[in-house]
């Protein structure tokens, strides 16, 4: 490992079921696992343990405050200065954390992902390079009920009544606008080979 050089931070932002998880695995693929250490803003939802778990449900969860990303921000700069970090495990059934860590070493790329990581003045200036995943709400939901029901444990009333109260209108306010801070944006996601054929080849020039 050259420790002379700051690793290069990529991150990867847009809507919830835009694509950015998919993004995020064809770039792991491409350039390497053995070289990215992988921060999904995801794993940094505060902990809701003094909530009882019927009122968990309820909070918002897509408004920057539900997010530790002062933690997430400190993870950066530690990996940047080649030290490994201890990332939380986040339970999206029971939106807690699980109270397990997983070490993330020091490499070359460090990957952040999530809805809201262009939303913070604070995060995007540790960014090299920032892409947007732009998808259609429409699609976006359909992804999000399918993938909720079968992963998160969701009912479709859930995955209905969640979207309309907090997901649509915190995208409109906080995701939509934070477009325009991206360097790339891809629309369709992971299957855009033209746009990741770009994105790839930039991290390697860069590496
Ligand atoms: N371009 C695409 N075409 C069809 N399905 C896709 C595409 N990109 C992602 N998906 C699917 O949509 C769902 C949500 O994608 P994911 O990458 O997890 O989104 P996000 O991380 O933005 O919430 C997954 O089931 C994934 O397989
Ligand atoms: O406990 C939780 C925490 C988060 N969510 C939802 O997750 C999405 C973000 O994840 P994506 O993988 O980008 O879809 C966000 O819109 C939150 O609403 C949750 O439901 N419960």
């Amino acid at each position: 490992m050259n420790y002379s050089k700051t690793p290069l931070v990529v991150a990867i932002a847009g809507g919830s079921g835009s694509g950015k998880t998919t993004v995020a695995n064809v770039v792991l693929q491409r350039v390497g696992p053995q070289r990215i250490s992988f921060l999904p803003h995801d794993a940094y939802y505060r902990e809701l343990t003094g909530l009882p778990p019927a009122q968990r449900a309820l909070v918002n969860f897509d408004h920057p405050d539900s997010l530790e990303t002062e933690l997430l921000i400190d993870h950066i700069q530690q990996l940047k200065n080649w030290q490994a970090v201890d990332l939380p495990v986040y339970n999206f059934t029971t939106h807690s954390r699980t109270g397990e860590t997983v070490r993330v070493e020091p490499k070359r790329v460090i990957l952040v992902e999530g809805i809201l990581i262009f939303a913070e003045p604070k995060l995007r200036e540790l960014f090299d390079i920032k892409i947007f995943v732009d998808t259609d709400s429409d699609i976006r939901f359909i992804r999000r009920l399918q993938r909720d029901i079968a992963e998160r444990g969701r009912t479709t009333e859930s995955v209905v009544q969640q979207y309309l109260t907090t997901v649509r209108p915190m995208h409109l306010e906080f995701v939509e606008p934070s477009k325009r801070y991206a360097d790339v944006i891809i629309p369709e996601g992971g299957l855009n080979a033209v746009a990741l054929d770009m994105v790839i080849a930039r991290i390697e020039s860069l590496l």
